[in-house]
């Protein structure tokens, strides 16, 4: 039985994660973005078009003799921010820290949207999602925590990202130094491959906690924290001058005075996001407003609780317990 860590870093505004992984023999170094929203794992390669890439790193199933071509097998992706990649698949040997999975399924692209073109430091994304929604036809394919989960202490994986700090992914085990307080638990709907769950209510700045259900998920790959119109009125009527602004495709705020904290629940705990949280990037080089990261999840159906919500919170995606446990640290 076997634990692991592995640190990832912020990208600016913390709008993304990224994390080194190793694939084939001798091994090669990338650098991608751990998505609990997905669960595809697809890197930038050798197979797609020079004038794609720029900058980032490649996955060359040639140079690994452990790489071995999985037959017909394709893939297309497309993320909630529409951008997408495609390609063909080989299996071959992943590590993520201590961990090795041998004949991991790993997507290579050919295509992908400009989106990731324009994205120097990010070589792909790994996906922590559950296995049911992996896009591989005709056979999905699974996950690397699916795939190491049976060499682990325990089925879970836990989170720790940090605002413009390094975080890190354990799997294995919970870091009990990680967090303070006890972990508030709830369950976990994995109906549509996510990590769902239901909130029981929020909260603006200090009042009491409002009954109102929110159901989301938690995706580590998504940037802000996506709640339902109404609930993201409530809050911005409480923020002085804050107004929707359809050119920045969102709600703007004076950066000073530090706006409210939003408090959500879990079960019968509850997540703190600090105002300072909330002042999510200035969209003026004066610094003068500000986008907000508590934004609207009109059109996708669920609300997202994205790095914006993570970052306060050590939480542990338990696939054992199909549970969610939030802790403060
Ligand atoms: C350029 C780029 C675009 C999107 C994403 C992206 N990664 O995870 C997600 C969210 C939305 C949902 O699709 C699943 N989780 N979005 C990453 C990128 F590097």
């Amino acid at each position: 039985r076997q634990t692991g860590t592995v640190e990832t870093d912020a990208e600016k505004h913390d709008v993304e994660y990224l994390t080194p992984i190793s694939i084939g023999t001798p091994p090669q170094d990338l650098i991608v973005d751990f998505d609990t929203g997905s669960s595809d794992l697809w890197v930038f390669s050798t197979e797609m078009a020079a004038k794609d890439i720029k900058g980032q790193a490649v996955y060359d199933p040639n140079n690994s003799s452990t790489s071995e071509k999985l037959q017909g097998s394709t893939w297309q992706i497309t993320y909630g921010d529409g951008s997408s990649s495609s390609g063909d698949v080989y299996l071959d040997t992943v590590t993520i820290g201590n961990l090795t999975v041998p004949n991991q399924a790993v997507e290579a692209a050919k295509k992908v949207s400009d989106e990731f073109t324009d994205d120097p430091n990010n070589d792909g994304l790994l996906g922590l999602g559950f296995s049911s929604i992996n896009t591989v036809q005709p056979t999905p394919q699974n996950t690397f925590f699916d795939n190491v989960k049976k060499n682990l202490d325990t089925p879970l994986f836990t989170t720790d990202l940090k605002h413009g700090a390094p975080g890190s992914y354990n799997f294995g085990y919970i870091d009990p130094a990680a967090y303070i307080g006890n972990i508030s638990w709830t369950p976990v709907d994995n109906s549509q491959g996510f990590w769902g769950f239901t909130s029981p209510g929020y909260a603006v700045g200090t009042e009491t906690l409002r009954n109102h259900s929110i159901s989301g998920i938690a995706d580590t790959g998504t940037t802000l924290l996506l709640l339902p119109k109404s609930i993201v009125k409530a809050y911005y009527s409480e923020v002085q001058g804050a107004q929707y602004d359809s050119s920045q495709g969102g709600y703007v705020f004076p950066c000073s005075p530090t706006p409210p904290d939003f408090v959500f629940g879990v079960n019968n705990g509850i997540v703190t996001v600090p105002g300072d949280m909330v002042l999510y990037a200035p969209i003026d080089s004066a610094n003068q407003n500000c986008f907000g990261g508590i934004q609207s999840d009109t059109g996708i159906g669920f609300s997202i609780f994205g790095d914006v919500a993570l970052k306060t919170s050590f939480v542990v995606f338990d696939a054992g317990g199909l549970q969610l446990g939030w802790a403060a640290k």
